[in-house]
């Protein structure tokens, strides 16, 4: 069966005059229609990298990305990016950074009264239609965070990239989202492609683990499969063996058997 996104023996090398580094070597990975994995791996391994390649940001050097059959290999509404620091307009209200997309993706195929509601639905799904009319600078960095992922829902992209996207946040807030992300990918069946640095997370959200070897010239090191059941609950997986396993696994792969050495 073809997979509905797919990475494929990617290498990504970077050159700066005569200087050259492999930074991604020898990618492969298949996505699911309605999956959620994360990408874990230490500072500078090439996380973003890879998630820029599939985004179509940076090109790959070798390799390509196939998704629902199709190469992609420029920015497009199929592939909507959610990084750590939120990439609102800020001189456009919440509502129309939202609209702002919803216009260019659906100008065409609907009217202006259903580009309205879609925009106030997808404000709705992240608990942010109260604040429509605020600018980016009266609404707190975990609001902002908020109007991005409804900015890239309301693109019905087939895939959702989402670059740390509760880095920036404080921990109580970071709780707030991460029930968020994973209530809207229960209730929309969303694939979505996650970076982050956070063990617990990972687990929390994801259906598997991509965990990669540390650079120059990362690999896919292992992949977990989380086998916990969804919906999931916070408190009860504190204490949930499975949870608790895949934590310790991710932390072996990424403490023990690929330590981080700071570069001196
Ligand atoms: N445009 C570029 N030109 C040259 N080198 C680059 C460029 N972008 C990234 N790199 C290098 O590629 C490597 C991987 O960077 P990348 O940002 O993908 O890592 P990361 O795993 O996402 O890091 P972090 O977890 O710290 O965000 C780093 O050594 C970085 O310096």
């Amino acid at each position: 069966m073809v997979p509905y996104c797919k990475i494929d023996h990617v290498d990504k090398v970077f050159t700066r005059g005569s200087a050259s580094t492999c930074v991604l070597k020898e990618i492969t990975l298949d996505i699911e229609k309605g999956e959620y994995v994360s990408i874990i791996g230490h500072s500078g391994c090439g996380k973003s990298t890879l998630l820029n390649i599939v985004a179509g940001l940076t090109p790959a050097t070798a390799g390509g990305i196939i998704l629902e059959g199709h190469e992609v290999n420029e920015p497009g509404p199929d592939r909507a990016v959610v990084f750590q620091n939120h990439s609102l307009l800020p001189w456009l209200t919440v509502y129309d950074n939202v609209r702002l997309a919803v216009d260019k993706v659906f100008g065409r195929t609907k009217s202006r009264a259903e580009r309205s509601e879609w925009v106030m639905h997808n404000l709705n799904l992240v608990q942010m239609a109260h604040a429509k009319d605020k600018r980016p600078s009266e609404i707190s960095g975990g609001m902002k965070q908020r109007v991005g992922i409804a900015r890239a829902l309301a693109m019905e992209p087939k895939i959702l990239l989402l670059d740390e996207p509760f880095g920036a946040l404080d921990a109580l807030t970071r709780t707030h989202l991460q029930d968020t992300v994973m209530g809207l990918h229960e209730k929309l069946g969303n694939t979505v492609m996650m970076i982050t640095h956070d063990v617990d997370e990972a687990v929390l959200l994801s259906d598997r683990i991509i965990m990669m070897t540390n650079g120059p010239a990362a690999q896919i090191g292992e992949i977990l499969t989380v086998p916990i059941t969804r919906p999931r609950k916070r408190l009860e997986l504190v204490s949930d063996p499975s949870f608790l396993k895949c934590r310790q696994r991710v932390l072996e792969f990424l403490y023990e058997r690929h330590r981080y050495v700071e570069a001196a």
